[in-house]
């Protein structure tokens, strides 16, 4: 059995006379030690339906399963229990403005009965994990936004869970500030084998931070994939919305308006390896006789696996540039064209 166990969940809000239907009938498995991302645009259901995993949110119908425990059904002691072993981070951070770092942190170990005597070394050694030993005494008020994010995660840590939920965890940080927060995140998975659920609507999150991802649209989920799988050759249209925005090559609107005036099409492609592309291009250009012209082409690596990125743009006859359109999307993984 997987560590959690999403059961053909719906959550219905009552609004008014209207019913929302924030999560819709989502099965998820969860595994052990993976880092499982949720991604999808604002309202889709990812806060609810991470909600029902440490019960915040009870279902309307289905039910989870977390390490064998029944959440949706346990008593309050149980469910009670079950949450020790579950850490949640904050986009907003939620400490207490008007207690130190280690109150913050103590309040925690005090929740989960953590002896009295023992929390000032543990708090040392929650603080010393995130690189914040020297700032126990500190106010939230006096930290950055990546180190009140920090403390968050102390804090989650606290009763040694093995799961972290983690809500839009660095969408309130800068681009470096989150990558930091990522870094630490996937130490704390690598080293303590903790579980991490990781809603965003971040695709650069998703590229560093995550195995297997769902793809949530309207309550459902629309795609579970792998993360590169889901950046290599992304499959519903809401996944292909999203990588789209973040690997497309951006063609500069200067380029744009120029291409305008020439009959042709600008295509985006991508590719699975660091091997060049030019070897299919040339042969495409020479069986159709189109020209190929490379715009722009660029390597990322998600998951220590590359993925090609090129945008060309492909002139010639209509009819051999629809054979060269066909020949691409045989031979490439990825083949989008592009309107001007
Ligand atoms: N307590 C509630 N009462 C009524 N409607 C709610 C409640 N919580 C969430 N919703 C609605 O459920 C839908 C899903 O919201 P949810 O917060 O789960 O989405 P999300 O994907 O996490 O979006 P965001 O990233 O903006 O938080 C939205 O239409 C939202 O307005």
């Amino acid at each position: 059995m997987s560590q959690i166990e999403i059961n053909d969940v719906s959550v219905v809000f009552k609004d008014h006379a209207q019913a929302i239907k924030a999560v819709s009938n989502v099965s998820l498995s969860i595994e052990k030690a993976e880092v499982f991302g949720i991604v999808g645009l604002s309202g889709a259901g990812k806060s609810t339906l991470v909600r029902t995993i440490n019960g915040l949110q009870k279902p309307t119908s289905g039910h989870v399963i977390v390490d064998g425990v029944n959440i949706t059904q346990a008593s309050k002691k149980r469910l009670a229990q079950a949450r020790q072993k579950m850490g949640f981070i904050f986009q907003n951070f939620n400490l207490v403005a008007n207690r130190t770092i280690a109150q913050n942190i103590a309040f925690a170990l005090t929740a989960g009965g953590y002896p009295k005597e023992k929390q000032a070394d543990r708090i040392n050694e929650l603080l010393g994990l995130v690189g914040l030993a020297d700032r126990l005494d500190n106010y939230p008020g006096q930290l950055s936004g990546g180190q009140k994010q920090r403390v968050g995660i102390a804090r989650a840590l606290a009763n040694d869970p093995d799961i972290l939920l983690c809500d839009e965890a660095t969408s309130a940080l800068d681009t470096e500030t989150a990558e930091e927060i990522v870094e630490i995140l996937k130490d704390i998975n690598e080293r303590l084998h903790i579980t991490i659920v990781f809603i965003t609507h971040q695709l650069e999150v998703a590229k560093r931070l995550f195995d297997r991802v769902a793809v949530m649209e309207d309550g459902k989920v629309v795609e579970q994939t792998t993360a590169y799988d889901l950046f290599a050759d992304p499959q519903s249209a809401m996944s292909q919305r999203l990588v789209g925005r973040f690997l497309d090559t951006e063609v500069p609107d200067e380029v744009r308006f120029k291409l305008r005036k020439t009959p042709g099409q600008l295509l985006s492609l991508r590719y699975r390896g660091e091997d060049s592309l030019d070897p299919i291009i040339t042969k495409i250009a020479t069986e159709t006789g189109v020209d190929v012209n490379i715009l722009q082409g660029r390597i990322e690596y998600i998951q220590s696996r590359a993925i090609g990125v090129l945008a060309v743009f492909v002139t010639g006859e209509d009819s051999a540039v629809q054979q060269a359109i066909t020949q691409f999307k045989a031979q490439v993984d990825y083949v989008r064209a592009v309107t001007l």
